[in-house]
């Protein structure tokens, strides 16, 4: 996919002569029901090729559950998404996806090592074949940018929650997405690993990739958004720049960002509330 230009957000108005890349994502009208509860009630959401979009909205407002039905793991009620401009339906190419699962064990209960959970992100890449020298090598690359190869061969059942959560990051960076979907991955991860995992989605930014990225605050990765789409009640609250405030609340136990007074904007109050 050719990468010819970034647009800063769904209204970019391309530039004359210049071909406007499809959108990586594009979810228009999203309707989804969870427990017979609609849950998703009409969210418009579009990310630009090379471009990071923050989710963000406080507890239970829709974030999760968007991101699952962009990943297929949520069916759509109603509305329609597109991944590279090919509707759902038709969409095959999810090595062009990598996604990291809201903070779950890498464990579950099954014993595999470091590698062998991160090499289960390059099975796209190979498919049947025999794993490679190239995927061995994209398996080291993805360890060493979380700072996990020193514990390749260890099981993931031994490793505290914060290391789980690289090695989670690890295994969908392995396959070089263009799409990186990521569900709260700093969540449970200390303020060093949360620099490591900044710096390492910087690298995957600058490699051209776009990101989306459920937040419950934007951290020590707000220098790298360049929108926030924010949900309420399973709407669609605010799209634009992050919100005010949005990136000053990285304090443990703060379950939502809060709505801060804004001289610029009055409109933005309340968003996040
Ligand atoms: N499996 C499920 N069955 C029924 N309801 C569900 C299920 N999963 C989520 N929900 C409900 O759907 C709503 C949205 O949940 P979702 O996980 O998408 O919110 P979120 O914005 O990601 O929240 P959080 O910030 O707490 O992770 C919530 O009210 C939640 O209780």
């Amino acid at each position: 996919m050719t990468q010819t230009i970034r647009q800063t957000g769904p209204g970019s108005e391309p530039a004359l002569g210049i071909p406007v890349p499809a959108p990586v994502v594009r979810l228009r009208g999203a309707l989804a029901s969870l427990g017979g509860r609609p849950v998703l009630r009409g969210v418009d959401l579009t990310v630009a090729p090379g471009e990071v979009v923050a989710l963000l909205g406080a507890n239970g407002s829709g974030k999760s559950t968007t991101v699952k039905t962009v990943i297929g793991a949520v069916p759509l009620s109603g509305g329609d998404l597109e991944l590279f401009g090919t509707p759902r339906g038709r969409f095959r190419q999810w090595h062009r996806v990598g996604y990291v699962p809201q903070r779950t064990t890498a464990a579950g209960g099954v014993p595999a090592t470091v590698r062998e959970v991160v090499s289960t992100g390059r099975l796209a890449q190979h498919r049947m074949r025999p794993f490679r020298r190239v995927d061995r090598a994209a398996v080291d690359r993805a360890l060493e940018a979380v700072g996990m190869l020193d514990r390749a061969g260890d099981g993931v059942g031994d490793l505290s929650g914060g290391q789980q959560q690289r090695v989670l990051i690890a295994r969908a960076l392995v396959g070089s997405p263009e799409l990186l979907i990521m569900d709260e991955p700093m969540a449970g991860v200390d303020l060093a690993s949360q620099q490591v995992l900044a710096d390492t989605l910087r690298r995957e930014v600058e490699r051209g990739a776009a990101v989306l990225l459920v937040l419950h605050e934007l951290g020590p990765l707000e220098p790298l958004i360049d929108r926030a789409v924010v949900l309420r009640d399973g709407c669609v609250a605010h799209d634009g720049p992050p919100p005010p405030g949005a990136g000053q609340h990285a304090l443990p136990g703060h379950d939502h960002v809060h709505p801060h007074a804004d001289a610029r904007s009055g409109a933005r109050q309340g968003l996040l509330s």
